[in-house]
């Protein structure tokens, strides 16, 4: 089953009690509302629950420039890293990433069409194993990442105004 992340684009207004996914608007990886954001779009594929995937299609400009022609390393490990945060909510929890490893193999070139892969690996507790790929539309892959996101724990969440989707 796959199907389109839009639960988290929803309304602009800060207005009143915003949800989670209000407060996230200006998400730099996925928020609509950030106008210098990278406005990613994934799609979730739950087809193995306990694995879920997701998937985003992408192709960036000079603004995200490292390299002459290629894109930054940092916004390379931000790719992977937002690809990988999408897992959580198919998971039914709400984490950040505690610690992410990258492997820069190949030149990520601006201007070509990219495919951003993800996929949850397995769980220990609190702690979720994530991976990641940014890949050419024929499947070679320039650059992959590994993860481990921490469930934020009722008391860290109510701090910051937050709750688990499940409570
Ligand atoms: C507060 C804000 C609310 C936000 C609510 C909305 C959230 C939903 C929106 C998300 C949006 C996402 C956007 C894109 C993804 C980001 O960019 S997320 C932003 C970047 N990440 C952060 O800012 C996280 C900052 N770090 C922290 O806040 C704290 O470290 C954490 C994550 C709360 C954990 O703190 P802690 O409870 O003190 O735990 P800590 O000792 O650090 O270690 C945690 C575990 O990791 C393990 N660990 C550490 N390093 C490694 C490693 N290399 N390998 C394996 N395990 C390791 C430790 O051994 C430990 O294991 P256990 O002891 O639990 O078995």
């Amino acid at each position: 089953m796959s199907s389109q992340d839009t639960v988290r684009h929803t309304p602009l207004s800060m207005d009143g009690n915003p949800t989670i996914d209000e407060r996230a608007s200006h998400c730099f990886g996925c928020g609509p509302a950030n106008p210098q954001g990278l406005h990613l779009v994934f799609s979730t594929d739950t087809t193995v629950p306990e694995h879920p995937a997701a998937t985003a299609h992408l192709q960036l400009d000079r603004l995200h420039e490292g390299p002459p022609g290629y894109v930054h390393g940092g916004i390379v490990a931000t790719l992977l890293d937002e690809a990988m945060s999408k897992l959580n909510r198919p998971l039914d929890v709400l984490a950040v990433t505690r610690h992410m490893e990258v492997d820069y193999l190949r030149p990520v070139p601006l201007f070509q069409p990219l495919v951003l892969i993800s996929r949850h690996s397995h769980r220990d507790g609190r702690k979720l194993f994530h991976q990641a790929e940014i890949q050419t539309t024929g499947g070679a892959v320039l650059a992959r990442g590994k993860a481990v996101f921490i469930r934020l724990d009722k008391a860290i969440l109510a701090r910051a105004g937050f709750t688990q989707p499940d409570d």
